[in-house]
Parts: structure tokens; sequence; C-alpha cells
């Protein structure tokens, strides 16, 4: 075992879909020599009696009898035992789950989008510093290897980006999906761009904004929305989105004065086959990328589906990466995420940074992947403005 060993305890809000594939995922057995350990010591549910120890069960929770179950999220947050929180509620519900267990001093990682809104999240963000604690957006795509390598090693190699394409769209809407689903329930925060178009404004972000060199003096705007709602559900629901941004000097983005440009496009209905059970949707083979990134000396594609990176495509077309008789290149780059799902990666994260604040006297907290997360929710706040996606006003308070 290593000497600096963390065991970080998690404490779930909700026994959500998401959480029966995360807490298994970050419960994975680790190496001895990991610096990280992860160990479920409280969930809190709104579910009967047996509710837990059946989900416990069901999931293959270790140690299930010496977690301690709570029927009221608050008495948890309150009373709990533990390092982090994990939400996994309905989105709209985050601010207020957030807002009580930052006010309880608890280090929380939430599921995306984080808020219903750039406000609310800023609200919270000040709230985490005042209270000396961890806050994170559970974007853990953003931690991927196969992110982190187009990050770190392709975004400094390959030139100017100059414009991206990235398209999250996939057959959730099931002729058995109930319109009671958080996918269909408008007051559950339902519809397309918060759901899926996090993730695609999340690799225009990356793309555009990924390497702090790339985002001296610039800013990066929507310049055009446009969506249309799930056919035959109540309250339109938003489903085939496009969102057009330009980046350009300090915000000047006027056509002509932009230095690059991201077309973004998102559906929960299109396209593909709704048969298979619905993570199965997620390993379907699309004939075209779903992310497209294209510099100045090469271009990156990115495989289906773009919530779980695995490889690279990059296509080399500057001078040194041509062949014999000046052709371009290709590069396969397979980054496989090393267990499980990968969900667990930015568990690791923030159980780092809070095994890192243990014991040191903190005069502030902190947010981790702040100004990422506040771009994109921006960004959704003036692509639904632009396209006329609206929510109850009550979802949206700060
Ligand atoms: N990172 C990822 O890959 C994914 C992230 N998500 C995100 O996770 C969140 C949850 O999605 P999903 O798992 O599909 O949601 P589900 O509908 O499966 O679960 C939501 C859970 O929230 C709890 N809940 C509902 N209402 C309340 C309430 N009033 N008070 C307290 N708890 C409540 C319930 O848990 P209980 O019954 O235990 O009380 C419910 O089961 C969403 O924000 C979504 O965007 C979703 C899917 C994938
Ligand atoms: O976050 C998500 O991941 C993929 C899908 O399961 C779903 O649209 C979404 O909530």
């Amino acid at each position: 075992m290593s000497q600096n060993q963390f065991t970080c305890r998690w404490a779930a809000l909700s026994l959500s879909n998401i959480a029966s594939v995360f807490l298994p995922d970050v419960l994975l057995p680790r190496e001895a020599s990991s610096s990280i350990k992860h160990e479920l010591v409280s969930v809190s549910t709104t579910g009967g009696a047996s509710r837990a120890a059946d989900w416990l069960a069901e999931n293959k929770i270790p140690n299930a009898d010496s977690i301690t179950v709570y029927h009221s999220w608050e008495e948890m947050l309150e009373k709990g035992d533990f390092d982090v929180v994990y939400i996994s509620t309905p989105h709209p519900l985050h601010y207020a789950h957030v807002q009580k267990a930052l006010r309880c001093k608890r280090n929380v990682l939430v599921e995306k989008p984080a808020t219903m809104n750039r406000t609310q999240f800023t609200q919270l963000c000040q709230l985490a510093k005042d209270q000396r604690v961890v806050l994170m957006e559970a974007m853990w795509t953003r931690y991927l290897p196969a992110t982190l390598y187009l990050q770190n090693e392709l975004l400094p190699r390959i030139g100017d980006v100059k414009r991206v394409y990235a398209e999250f769209s996939f057959p959730i809407v099931s002729p058995d999906l109930s319109h009671e689903s958080r996918f269909l329930d408008k007051a559950a925060g339902a519809g397309s761009l918060l759901d899926q178009g996090v993730y695609a404004l999340t690799w225009a972000d990356l793309a555009l904004n990924g390497l702090p060199s790339s985002q001296e003096g610039t800013k990066t705007e929507v310049v055009h929305a446009h969506s249309m709602p799930v056919p035959g559900v109540k309250g339109e629901v938003d489903d085939i989105n496009t969102v057009i941004l330009a980046k350009s000097q300090n915000g000047d983005s006027g056509s002509k004065h932009s230095e690059a440009v991201a077309i973004v496009t998102t559906s929960m209905t299109l396209s593909g086959s709704s048969k298979p059970a619905f993570y199965q949707r997620l390993q379907a083979k699309k004939a075209s990328p779903a992310v497209r990134i294209e510099a100045t000396k090469a271009s990156v594609s990115i495989p289906f589906p773009p919530i779980r990176p695995q490889e690279l495509h990059v296509q080399w077309y500057d001078e040194e990466h041509l062949d014999g008789n000046g052709i371009e290149t290709e590069e396969v780059v397979k980054m496989p995420v090393e267990r499980g799902w990968g969900i667990w990666y930015q568990a690791d994260v923030i159980a780092e940074r809070v095994a890192r604040r243990k014991g040191a006297s903190q005069s502030m907290g902190e947010v981790i992947g702040e100004e990422e997360s506040k771009r994109v929710l921006g960004w959704m706040d003036r692509a639904r403005e632009m396209a006329g996606i609206v929510y109850d006003a009550t979802l949206e308070e700060a």
C-alpha cells in the first residue's frame, strides 16, 4: 500500500440511473500502489424502506451493510461523516442540493449540467470559495485519457484551430420511453441542449479554448442557435439543436473578425436504432466522427460517442508529415479508458484535491473547472435565448 494513500469516503445524494454507473465504476478495485481509493459510506434516497438495500445489492456495492442510509438528503448533508457528496438528481434540483451541501461545508461533485444556468453556478462557485470547500461539475469527459491527450499533446502541435464540428446525438427517445422520464419532463429539465449539448459544447470549448494561450484576448460567443422540439411531447422539449459559436479578439464576432468557428449539434431522436438497451446505443458504430477539429497543420477526428472518446484520428497536412508524394498521413492514437466506463477519472481528480487540502489551513475554497463550466453554461443560456428554449422561471431562480 502506498504510504500516502487517501481513501475518499463518498456520500450519494440520490440513487439515480447515473449513480448506478458512477458508483460501481468508482468502487472498482484499485492497485495496491494507487494513491487514491474510494469507498461509499452514505446514501440518501427519496425511495421507500427497501429502496437502498435493493439498489446496493443490484449494483453489487462492496460493504453494503456498513453504508448509512438516509431518507432525508438534508439530514445526510447535515450529519453524515464523508469526504465528498455526489449529487445526481435531475438538473433543476442541482442548485438547491449543491447550495445546501456547500452551506454544510461539504465537498461536492455535481452531475452535468451543474445548474440550469450560469447565474446559479456563479453563485455556487462563490459559496464554495466562502465555505472553503471544493466544488466540481461532473463533466467526466474532460478527464479521460483521450481528452487529456488532445489537450496536452495535440492542441499544442496542430496549429491554429479554425473550425470545429461537435455533434452528440443518439436516440434516447425510444417508443417505450415514459413521458414522465426526466428526458421528456420539462419540469425535470428535459431537453437535448442541457442534456447532450453540454458535452458537445464542451468539445467546442476544448478545441477553441483548450490551451491557455489560445484564450488570450479572445472571446467565444454564440452567434446562431436553432431548435426543433421532440414531436408529440408536451411542453416543447428541445431536440434537434444547432448552435454556432464564433471566436474572436475581445468578442468582436462580426463574421469578418472571427478567427474560429464551431458548429454544435444535438438530438435525442436522431440518429440510429433505439432498439438496443440504453447504454448500448452509445456503442453504435457511426460512419461520421462525432467531433472534428480542423486546424492549420492537422485535423483531429473523434469517433462516437463523444462522451467517452477512446481514440483520436489525426490527419496531418503540415510539411513535416506529408509522405513522399506530398500526400497527407493519418495517425490513429488509441487511448482507451483503463477500467470500467471511465467515469471514475473525475472522482480521482476531486479526491486528490480534497486529499491535498486535508489538514492544511485553507483560506478559500475552490472550483475545479470553474471557467470551463461557466463558459459552457453561458453559451447554453444564450443559445436558449436565441432558439426560444424556455423553462418555467422557478427552475432558473438563484
Ligand atoms: N455523467 C453522465 O454520464 C450522466 C449524467 N446524468 C445527469 O445526472 C442527473 C440525473 O440523471 P438520471 O440518472 O438520468 O436521473 P434519474 O431520473 O434516473 O434519477 C434522478 C434521481 O433523483 C432523485 N430525486 C428525484 N426527485 C428528487 C427530489 N425532489 N429530491 C431529492 N431527490 C430526488 C431520485 O433518487 P432516489 O429515488 O434515490 O431518491 C431519482 O431517482 C441529471 O442531471 C443528468 O444530466 C445522467 C446520465 C448520464
Ligand atoms: O450524460 C449523459 O450521458 C449520456 C446519456 O446517457 C444521457 O444523454 C446523458 O444524460
